[in-house]
């Protein structure tokens, strides 16, 4: 959908990590999902492993208990068994006879060893007794009815017995090496038998020796592996005692195989389940994992001493009956241990069942419930995804669409329903916003482009359609022609009559001119009161006179505004494209000239741009460049005018003129750069010098000649308006170190004329210093009686334009007059400026002027000059 509006802002890797909400909630359910139910589960899980461990254990534990009781009442079955057949034998004994005798003769006979053995041709093993006598064996009579009897009692106790199947076989060891055997497995272990076998030092003869075995009691010998059968064989052992005297060792071996099975079917074996066994001293007869290991080498087996935790267990004591003895770690995996002590034998029983494999039910449950949650919350999050894609991001997609089409100037159709309430507000704020946002932003660039007094065009507007009639000129060959406006006089309406009327002019005029052109002209204003028109295609140059007439006549009509009848003319400079440029930047520049020289021609005029404009702008530029270096090259010197008085024509002090020395262009006027610094603001600098140049000046000269009463400095609007300024004049004073008294500051009305307060406290403020304020040029500026008594000053010059003509033009005379009778109601002094002979001076002193300067009494002087003059006068020459 975003391809069809392309706009690079819009391209979606600008925030590549972002994910589009169908896609976030389907991940937020399933992230929800899993955090809910995988911390259930983990808690399920953790509960039901102990609960299941506790009952399976306790199943476990019981039926350990029945397979060991089973286990145990096995064997002592066998110890009974020995009991029984102890007891046999001794009440038998009593009744031997001849009987027996004649048995053991029909039974026996000599082997070839020399050792006496079952006659073979007449011994079933199965249902017959075997004997062994070692060779030389003392056979009496007793010896013979007591084996005779013998072999009745174990024939029959044995096939009796042997049917429960309980035991392998029984037998009796006697002192003399003798044996007697009824053995089911090994019917003919007699004829295995060498002539020197010999047990009567092994466990079978000794544990029944009244020194082992005082008590007379069962034993049972330590368990034996054998290799052969590949079982482990343990054997009870009972005394044989006749007449209470020690005769021999009745014993059974059993297969402890038979038993194992007893306690490794328990339940339902576990596939690694592990069972230890040890008999009463600690040897191992089963031993897990290790049990090859054991059978391979039983004597020296020992448990891994690496196995800390089951070596631990292993020490602890065992119970008679099963108990759980809780977690153990064997070859790193984890097993319960259920353990009890086997009687009446004493071996301890360990049984281990791996735990994983009695958690695996519980294991798949948990698996296929996570499975399950697991496929539940997918699903769920795609039936979120397709919904939220249908109810939001779909509108929502189609709302970023409309507004990227806003954002490139297109109006999309509105759409009065999106499916939703939220939406459809949603969409009627975004439209609402959208509409609010163009109009914004055509005012702004409205306002950015036109004046906001006028409504016309602003410079940079203008400029865009200069250049555009520039190019069109040189497209059609046609020519174009800028016309710059400024208001005669403009400021003075503005300064008395205050600016809301001043506003008001501005925008008449606009309207006046504008309603004066064609459609395809530009009107714009360029700044203040100035108006910049360009004729985008005229003919001949009388065209353009004929424009300009019309302006400077439609401008010059009366208006009436706030109840005032004003009026004002303009003056207008014209510069033609291409002939005096083809750059709009110059078309208005050299309009501007123009407009300056018809101002200097005296105003309510138009003037073409011409050569001499052109050249003057070049000397301007010229100028100001040199003027940049000349205070750092040193080219600025101070001449110094006498002032006089009149009735005694004495100098009484002087007026500080700057001048130029320039190398290439000699002295240049200060007429002609004092502007030109004020425009580029060098006239701070400039200024600074000149006023501390002259108090130099004055500090040297005041010192010769005490009586030199000022010296004036002319002051710049820009230096006056600096806030600093007191602040830079009390420095100077100080470093100087001059009187401030002999410092007369001389500005011009027009410099008061534009902010009178601040200009009152600017001069009240130098005054406080001491140093005295003339005001030059009186009577040109316009100023108002009204303001002139509260100006805080000490004199009036002047100016030269009413002394010129002084002796022939009476209004001259008419207007000295006046000024000498204000200064003097005002209690101020009066100099006249520019006298030039002796009936000019002599007019003014009759008219009551007492001071005045002129080339009368002298130029401006450079200082050694001056100095001449101050030294002729103080030796009383003049
Ligand atoms: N025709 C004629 N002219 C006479 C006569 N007596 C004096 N003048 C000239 O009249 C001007 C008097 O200075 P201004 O009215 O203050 O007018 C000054 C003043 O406004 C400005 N100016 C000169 N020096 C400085 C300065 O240091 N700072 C500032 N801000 N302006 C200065 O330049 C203006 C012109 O100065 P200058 O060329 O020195 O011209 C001086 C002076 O040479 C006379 O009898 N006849």
């Amino acid at each position: 959908m975003g391809m069809l509006v392309y706009d690079e802002r819009f391209t979606p890797n600008r925030v590549p990590l972002v994910m589009n909400v169908s896609r976030k909630m389907s991940w937020i359910v399933v992230l929800s999902s899993l955090a809910v139910l995988l911390p259930a589960l983990i808690i399920f899980y953790y509960a039901a492993k102990k609960e299941l461990l506790a009952t399976e254990l306790a199943e476990h534990r019981d039926y350990i208990q029945v397979a060991a009781d089973g286990f145990a009442s096995d064997l002592s079955m066998f110890a009974t068994n020995l009991e029984k057949l102890d007891l046999l034998i001794n009440r038998q004994l009593v009744e031997t006879g001849n009987r027996d005798i004649a048995r053991f003769d029909k039974r026996m006979v000599i082997s070839a060893d020399g050792a006496w053995r079952n006659n073979k041709e007449t011994y079933d093993g199965s249902i017959d007794a075997g004997l062994f006598l070692p060779p030389n064996y003392p056979l009496t009579d007793e010896a013979k009815r007591f084996y005779g009897r013998l072999f009745d009692i174990f024939e029959s106790f044995g096939v009796a017995t042997h049917s429960e199947k309980t035991f392998s076989n029984i037998w009796f060891l006697g002192h003399g090496r003798s044996e007697l055997i009824f053995d089911q497995y090994y019917q003919n272990f007699i004829y295995l038998m060498s002539p020197e076998t010999d047990y009567t030092e092994t466990e079978w003869m000794t544990l029944a020796s009244p020194e082992l075995n005082p008590e007379r009691n069962i034993r049972w010998t330590s368990p034996m592996f054998d290799p052969v059968p590949g079982s482990w064989i343990v054997s009870a052992i009972h005394p044989l005692d006749v007449d209470g005297e020690w005769v021999g060792t009745l014993g059974q071996d059993v297969q402890l195989n038979r038993l194992f099975r007893l306690i490794q079917g328990i339940g339902d074996p576990f596939a690694e389940e592990q069972h230890i066994l040890r008999d009463s001293q600690g040897g191992f007869i089963l031993a897990g994992p290790w049990q090859q290991e054991l059978e391979g080498m039983a004597e020296q087996f020992s448990i891994d001493p690496k196995e800390t935790a089951l070596l631990a267990l292993l020490s602890r004591p065992m119970t008679d009956s099963a108990s759980l003895m809780g977690e153990v770690t064997l070859q790193g995996k984890s097993y319960q241990a259920i353990g009890l002590s086997l009687q009446p034998m004493g071996w301890e029983y360990l049984h281990l069942i791996p735990t994983d494999e009695m958690l695996k039910n519980l294991q798949k449950v948990v698996y296929v419930a996570a499975l399950f949650f697991l496929l539940t919350a997918l699903a769920i999050s795609i039936v979120i995804n397709s919904a939220v894609r249908k109810v939001i991001s779909k509108p929502i997609e189609q709302l970023v669409l409309r507004t990227r089409l806003f954002a490139i100037g297109q109006k999309p159709e509105p759409i009065a329903n999106w499916g939703s309430y939220e939406i459809t507000e949603l969409a009627l704020a975004v439209d609402m916003m959208n509409d609010d946002l163009e109009r914004e932003t055509n005012r702004l660039a409205f306002m950015a482009t036109h004046d906001d007094l006028t409504g016309l065009p602003n410079r940079s507007l203008l400029n865009d359609r200069l250049e555009q009639v520039i190019q069109d000129t040189r497209r059609y060959q046609t020519k174009a022609a800028v016309l710059f406006l400024d208001l005669d006089q403009f400021k003075i309406i503005n300064d008395s009559l205050g600016h809301s009327t001043g506003d008001k002019l501005l925008q008449m005029v606009a309207d006046r001119i504008s309603f004066q052109l064609r459609e395809d002209d530009v009107v714009s204003r360029f700044g203040g009161d100035e108006f910049v028109v360009v004729i985008s295609d005229f003919e001949h140059m009388l065209d353009l006179s004929n424009i300009a007439e019309k302006l400077l006549f439609i401008i010059k009509q009366p208006y009436m505004i706030d109840g005032y009848d004003l009026s004002i003319t303009s003056s207008i400079g014209i510069s033609v494209c291409p002939e005096d440029s083809d750059v709009a930047e110059i078309l208005i520049q050299n309009a501007d000239s123009a407009m300056y020289e018809s101002k200097k021609l005296g105003r309510n005029a138009f003037q073409f741009h011409t050569k001499d404009i052109r050249d003057q702008v070049l000397r301007k530029l010229q100028l100001e460049e040199a003027l940049r270096k000349a205070l750092d090259e040193q080219q600025f010197v101070l001449y110094y005018q006498p002032k006089v008085n009149l009735n005694t024509g004495e100098i009484y002090g002087m007026e500080a003129l700057i001048r130029w020395q320039h190398p290439e262009m000699g002295i240049v006027s200060p007429l002609e750069f004092i502007p030109l610094a004020e425009e580029t603001g060098l006239i701070m600098d400039i200024g600074a010098w000149v006023i501390e140049e002259a108090c130099w000046q004055m500090k040297q000269w005041s010192g010769r000649f005490p009586w030199l009463r000022s010296m004036a400095i002319n002051l710049s609007v820009k230096q006056f308006q600096q806030k600093d300024f007191c602040r830079q004049i009390e420095g100077v004073i100080r470093e100087q170190n001059i009187a401030s008294c002999k410092i007369d500051f001389e500005i011009t009305e027009s410099m008061i004329m534009g902010d009178v307060e601040a200009a009152i406290r600017m001069l009240a403020q130098l005054r406080a210093l001491g140093v005295s304020i003339s005001i030059d040029d009186f009577g040109t500026g316009y100023s108002s009686l009204s303001y002139l008594k509260h100006l805080p000053t000490d004199a009036l010059k002047i100016d030269r334009a009413f002394i010129n003509d002084l002796v022939n033009d009476k209004n001259d005379q008419a207007i000295t007059k006046s000024i000498i009778a204000l200064a003097n109601n005002l209690n101020l002094n009066v100099i006249a400026e520019g006298i030039e002979d002796a009936e000019q001076a002599a007019m003014l002193t009759a008219m009551g002027c007492r001071y005045a300067q002129g080339y009368y009494f002298s130029r401006p002087l450079p200082a050694a000059e001056m100095a001449l003059l101050l030294e002729k006068q103080d030796n009383g020459v003049v």
